[in-house]
């Protein structure tokens, strides 16, 4: 096995390390700042079943955005790790009476049992954790290929079909380019505390 990281990994290691090194309260403003650049998306405003994620490891945070989504009558949903179909994500619903556990990340997830969950395909936007992006809609994720196997089913569709996938970052964690894999799923733009980034495809 070759044990040198390679460029995704160490591009990885430094990304996670610049978004943890971010203060409380820059992670606070970045939120507000991120609710900012959301709602006025029109995938975001028609959209009526979003999922979104808990942060974690530094990554920014949607908190704002769902209690929005709440107030709004806009139902959420959490990535929950599939049992057994392997690196795969269910997505369940979220409201504020939810109880979480954390999962084999120590990431915070809803229950499977009696949860109501929603298929993929039947999202109208999912807002997507990533570690690094660029201006073209790449997106370098955590290397679970969690997200890109759970909508492998959009390969190939036209932009602005189906669900819709927004990346949610850090203005901070934009490199110049990343190369595409044959199994990267597009996304529609990425949305930091201060623009929004629409992929140019
Ligand atoms: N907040 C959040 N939730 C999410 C994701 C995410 O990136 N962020 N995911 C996005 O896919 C899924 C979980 N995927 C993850 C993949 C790897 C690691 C991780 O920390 N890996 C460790 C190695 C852990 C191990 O193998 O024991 C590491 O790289 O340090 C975390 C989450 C679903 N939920
Ligand atoms: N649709 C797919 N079918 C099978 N394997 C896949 C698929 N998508 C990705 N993979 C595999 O998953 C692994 C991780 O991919 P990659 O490093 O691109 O993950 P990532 O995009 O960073 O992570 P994530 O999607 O979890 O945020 C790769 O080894 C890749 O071969």
């Amino acid at each position: 096995m070759n044990k040198k990281p390679d460029f995704k990994q160490k591009l990885r290691r430094e990304m996670r390390n610049a978004r943890r090194r971010l203060t409380v309260p820059q992670q606070k403003q970045n939120a507000l700042g991120l609710l900012q650049t959301i709602r006025r998306l029109t995938q975001f405003r028609r959209s009526k079943n979003i999922a979104l994620y808990l942060a974690n490891d530094g990554e920014i945070s949607p908190e704002q955005v769902i209690h929005y989504c709440r107030q709004l009558g806009k139902q959420c949903y959490l990535p929950v790790l599939h049992p057994i179909k392997h690196n795969r994500l269910w997505f369940v619903e979220y409201n504020s009476d939810t109880q979480l556990r954390k999962n084999i990340y120590k990431i915070d997830e809803p229950p499977l049992i009696k949860a109501p969950r929603r298929p993929a395909w039947a999202l109208d936007l999912v807002l997507l954790p990533l570690v690094a992006f660029d201006e073209e809609g790449g997106r370098l994720g955590m290397g679970g290929g969690y997200y890109d196997r759970t909508f492998s089913f959009k390969q190939g569709w036209r932009k602005g079909r189906g669900t819709q996938l927004i990346g949610l970052a850090h203005d901070l964690q934009k490199v110049e380019q990343l190369k595409t894999e044959s199994w990267d799923i597009p996304l529609e733009g990425v949305a930091t505390e201060s623009h929004f980034y629409p992929a140019r495809r």
